[in-house]
């Protein structure tokens, strides 16, 4: 009797066809994007969990190369690449060809922001095409962004219109803590006006149902006051009564576990030592600051609610560091294992 060989080769490619396709948007050229993403892809570890394809700029990328000197070479393809990937290659699809007075390190410019915007549609397209199954983003520049043209806050909101998505919820992750916004990337001025009971009750729903998902089957959410020691009784404003205790007991009917509305000075020292999977915060720095008090190096920036899976370094563009090898590549290795994770596990249905 023929005994079955192992067929190495089949058996590589049958492998390489359940790693998912992550799509790495190169972020901003003049800040550490390009620096981080090949310091991350240049861990074995990585490509074991997933193949990356950059979409960026081939310059940047060989600049970024020659910084930190690390033994990769780049493959520009297209689509989506070949299925079979060599170790030590970054596959890259060139979307951009920058000059250098267009990538100048610290320096944001329009012909930067209008790249980095094309790398996060281009990804988006194919996450939504089915060709990639998730998406990991390197820090874009705000500024640039918006001095090309492309009048968004950030990509949470860039990608809810290119989704299609009304409502969006920005998580950031660590092993220790997880924190939802209700509000993300809004004037502080602007904070009381835009918590609504609608709004907070979709956020505590989309934070219980992406967590169910994806992290603990049964997620226990503590949810934040807006002002000082919960209003105090009405003494110090009183959208704890009117608006978030309303929101919370809405979600409870619905048989979601969350609490509060919680002190926001006392509560993460609850959480963290383990009583709440998620903190729903009323503000970006409401939650940010714990979050990167304790994560700063490997939190993941994950946007919940789209119909595709985004996960996202947690910090900005470094311009401080962008071109000196320095910056950590730590939170982009965690947002690219967490992308390859979730892809494992499906992006979530299109809310009927
Ligand atoms: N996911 C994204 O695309 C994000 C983009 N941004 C944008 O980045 C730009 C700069 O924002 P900033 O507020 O200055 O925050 P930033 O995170 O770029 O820098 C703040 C400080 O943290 C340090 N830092 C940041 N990343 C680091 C890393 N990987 N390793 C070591 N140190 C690091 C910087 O050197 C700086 O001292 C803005 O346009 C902002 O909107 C900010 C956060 C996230
Ligand atoms: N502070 C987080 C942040 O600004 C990231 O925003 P986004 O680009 O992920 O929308």
């Amino acid at each position: 009797m023929t005994q079955a060989k192992p067929s190495g080769k089949n058996s590589f490619r049958g492998a390489d066809m359940e790693r998912p396709l992550i799509a790495v948007t190169m972020g901003d050229p003049s800040g550490v994007g390009p620096e981080i993403i090949v310091q991350a892809l240049a861990d074995p570890e990585l490509n074991r969990l997933c193949r990356p394809l950059v979409l960026g700029d081939r310059g940047a990328l060989e600049r970024a190369l020659a910084i930190t000197k690390l033994p990769l070479t780049l493959e520009t393809v297209q689509e989506t690449g070949p299925l079979r990937r060599e170790p030590g290659v970054v596959y890259l699809r060139e979307l951009t060809r920058l000059a250098s007075e267009e990538m100048t390190f610290g320096s944001p410019s329009a012909a930067g922001g209008d790249a980095a915007y094309r790398y996060i549609c281009e990804a988006a397209q194919l996450c939504l095409s089915g060709a990639a199954k998730a998406m990991a983003t390197a820090p874009i520049n705000k500024e640039a962004l918006n001095r090309a043209g492309h009048h968004f806050p950030g990509h949470t909101e860039l990608l809810a219109q290119l989704t299609g998505t009304d409502q969006v919820v920005m998580m950031l992750a660590g092993e220790r803590l997880r924190v939802t916004l209700v509000t993300i990337h809004e004037a502080l001025a602007q904070v009381p006006a835009l918590v609504t009971r609608e709004r907070v009750l979709e956020t505590i729903r989309i934070t219980d149902r992406a967590l169910a998902r994806y992290f603990c089957p049964a997620p226990r959410l503590a949810v934040l006051a807006l002002n000082p020691h919960c209003g105090e009784g009405g003494l110090f404003g009183d959208e704890e009564r009117t608006v978030i205790a309303p929101a919370i007991a809405a979600a409870r009917a619905e048989g979601i576990d969350a609490v509060g509305p919680l002190s926001a000075d006392t509560l993460f020292h609850f959480a963290v030592s383990g009583g709440y999977d998620a903190v729903v915060c009323m503000y970006h720095d409401q939650g940010l600051i714990p979050l990167k008090l304790l994560h700063f190096d490997d939190g993941v920036n994950v946007t919940l609610g789209l119909p595709i899976i985004r996960t996202s370094v947690d910090h900005g563009t470094a311009y401080d560091l962008a071109g000196t090898g320095k910056a950590s590549a730590q939170s982009m290795k965690a947002a690219l294992v967490m992308a390859a994770q979730m892809a494992a596990m499906g992006a979530a249905p299109a809310r009927g």
